[in-house]
């Protein structure tokens, strides 16, 4: 299999910097197909910019990116990205059109991307992924200042999905809900990443959606990624900001309540089992 088949998302020896600040310097990354990569790091170190640098929204001083086989760093600009149509990106508070409903906002990149739909088709495929996100159907009529925050969030994933990408970049997907609407969120990109197969790029400080629902975490720190593994082997590695990440104690109580749903699964599972044996009577 060639390499963009395995790894949608290269990045190599990155470099951004803004004057003398210094953000990434050689920074490389691989994501593999199909999984969701949690992307960690103190506030500040580029978690954002990193990912607006693959998705071609600022250009790097050095380095190279490929997504989907293209070539990012060479495009001479957003025009040039040709494959814009297969990511759909959520970005931080969702940055919905305020003047457009919900189904208008989904119909945007529609739009762009396929001018000849009829205005039937359009407002059909908007209500669909209104409904994938896990939105009522009333929803689509209204504006996102009608909605609460994770109705908005929910509506902005609904936009990143209207395309049918093969690529989520989710940036602080659950920041500002509360522990209820973010675990709904948590389960909502697992069911749609195992549904449709998308490949998940996600930015998070939210440890439980870390441990929840990510298969691996990129760490960003020193101005590179400095590991990318499973939690339980970042577990292993002595650097300070790791251990103090996930062995501090909000690390460990999300390590607890990961415990707790696994075993509530579990019981839950058995019970079930039960209940299926075949009466015997005895
Ligand atoms: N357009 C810009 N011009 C100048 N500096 C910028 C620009 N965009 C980002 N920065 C700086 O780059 C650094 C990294 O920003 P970025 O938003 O990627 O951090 P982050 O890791 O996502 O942080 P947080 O977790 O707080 O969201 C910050 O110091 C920020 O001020």
């Amino acid at each position: 299999m060639s390499q963009d088949a395995d790894f949608p998302i290269v990045v190599e020896g990155l470099r951004n910097a803004f004057g003398e600040h210094v953000i990434h310097e050689d920074l490389s990354l691989k994501v593999r197909r199909g999984e969701i990569i949690g992307v960690v790091g103190g506030s500040g170190t580029g978690k954002s910019v990193l990912m607006r640098s693959i998705i071609g929204l600022q250009v790097p001083d050095a380095g190279r990116i490929d997504v989907l086989g293209d070539e990012i760093t060479a495009a001479r600009d957003d025009d040039d990205i040709d494959i814009r149509s297969r990511w759909g990106v959520l970005f931080q508070g969702g940055a919905l059109f305020s003047t457009l409903t919900v189904a208008e906002n989904v119909e945007v990149p529609l739009k762009e991307f396929y001018p000849d739909l009829s205005e039937d088709l359009l407002h059909e495929i908007a209500r669909f992924k209104v409904m994938l996100s896990g939105l009522p159907p009333e929803a689509a009529s209204k504006y996102p200042s009608e909605l609460s925050g994770g109705m908005r969030k929910r509506a902005g994933l609904a936009r990143a999905l209207a395309l049918d990408p093969e690529l989520l970049f989710l940036d602080e997907p659950t920041a500002g809900l509360d522990p209820i609407g973010a675990a709904a969120f948590d389960q909502l990109t697992l069911e749609l990443q195992e549904t449709l197969g998308l490949t998940v790029f996600l930015i998070t400080h939210d440890l439980d959606t870390l441990y929840e629902i990510c298969d691996r975490v990129a760490v960003l720190a020193d101005k590179r990624v400095i590991a990318v593994d499973t939690i339980p082997n970042l577990l292993k590695l002595d650097h300070p900001w790791i251990q103090e990440y996930f062995n501090g104690p909000r690390g460990r109580a999300a390590q607890a309540a990961q415990t707790r749903t696994r075993a509530a699964h579990k019981a839950a599972a058995r019970a079930k089992a039960m209940d299926n044996q075949p009466d015997t009577g005895a």
